[in-house]
């Protein structure tokens, strides 16, 4: 784990024609909300997973991402493996806990019970192996099926960009974006190994994250006060029956 600077800007999507989550920024009432968090010392976690095929470069993006590292001998996940990563968005503390699991089909069952309550799904093909892309429907598929969290954010990454040749690379990106659209997932290009767009991705992550959480705190209250009003509203009825039943009981 390394400590991040805070990040002062709403990171942008890899590309803003293929994500379904279009914030470029915060509202004006997100604002306002922010600086309370960060004046409070509020710090926010949010839990995410990370699924794809055996190889295609999960654990090497997490380790790019929270030690600045890269191994090219391939050890597998056995199960499922758990790192912390902190980060300061806007002055407001956040806590990312990065579940990265087993690609092997012996581990699914074991990395499966690990995705429930998970607020992002990062779903990670090789871009050097297409038939991995054509894997990524089923792995959320079977993710979506364990979460029980509605909110939840969907991210559909190409690893190993670095492999590829320019030709290569655009005509594999475009079969990328379009399965992206397909799964309503935002779309990204990564390199593990060079460290191409892994902190864009996680910052990107982590703010659409903070964005939906505020948001829904935002709808809870406004829910509590509706609520309240219609309590309020029907104390006042009940008030008022009971005085017109009393004074038809003086008039009787
Ligand atoms: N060239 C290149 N190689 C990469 C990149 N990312 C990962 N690799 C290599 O791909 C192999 C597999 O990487 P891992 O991160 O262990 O793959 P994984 O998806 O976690 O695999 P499982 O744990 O079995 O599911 C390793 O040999 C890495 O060095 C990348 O961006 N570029």
């Amino acid at each position: 784990m390394h400590e991040s600077a805070d990040v002062t800007r709403f990171p942008k999507p890899y590309n803003l024609e293929c994500t379904p989550y279009k914030q470029t920024d915060f509202d004006y009432l997100m604002k306002g909300k922010i600086e309370k968090c960060a004046d409070c010392n509020v710090n926010k976690v949010f839990k995410l997973i990370i699924v794809g095929d055996v190889s295609v470069g999960k654990t090497c993006i997490v380790n790019r991402f929270c030690h600045q590292l890269f191994d090219n001998n391939y050890k597998a996940t056995i199960g499922v493996d758990f790192e912390v990563q902190l980060l300061s968005l806007f002055g407001v503390s956040v806590t990312l806990q990065i579940w990265d699991t087993a690609g092997q089909e012996k581990f699914k069952c074991i990395a499966q019970s690990y995705y429930r309550g998970a607020h992002a799904i990062i779903v990670v093909f090789d871009f050097s192996c297409i038939s991995t892309l054509f894997h990524c429907e089923l792995w959320l598929k079977e993710a979506l099926n364990t979460n029980t969290n509605d909110d939840v954010l969907l991210f559909l990454v190409g690893n190993k960009a670095d492999l590829l040749s320019p030709a290569a690379y655009t005509n594999t990106n475009e079969i990328g974006m379009k399965s992206a659209q397909d799964l309503s997932a935002e779309y990204w290009a990564v390199s593990a190994k060079s460290g191409l767009n892994v902190n864009e991705l996680f910052l990107r992550v982590a703010a659409l994250l903070l964005d939906v959480n505020l948001n829904n705190e935002t709808d809870s209250i406004k829910d509590r006060i509706h609520i309240g009003s219609n309590l309020t509203l029907a104390k006042k009825k009940k008030r008022k029956s009971k005085k017109i039943i009393s004074s038809c009981a003086c008039n009787a």
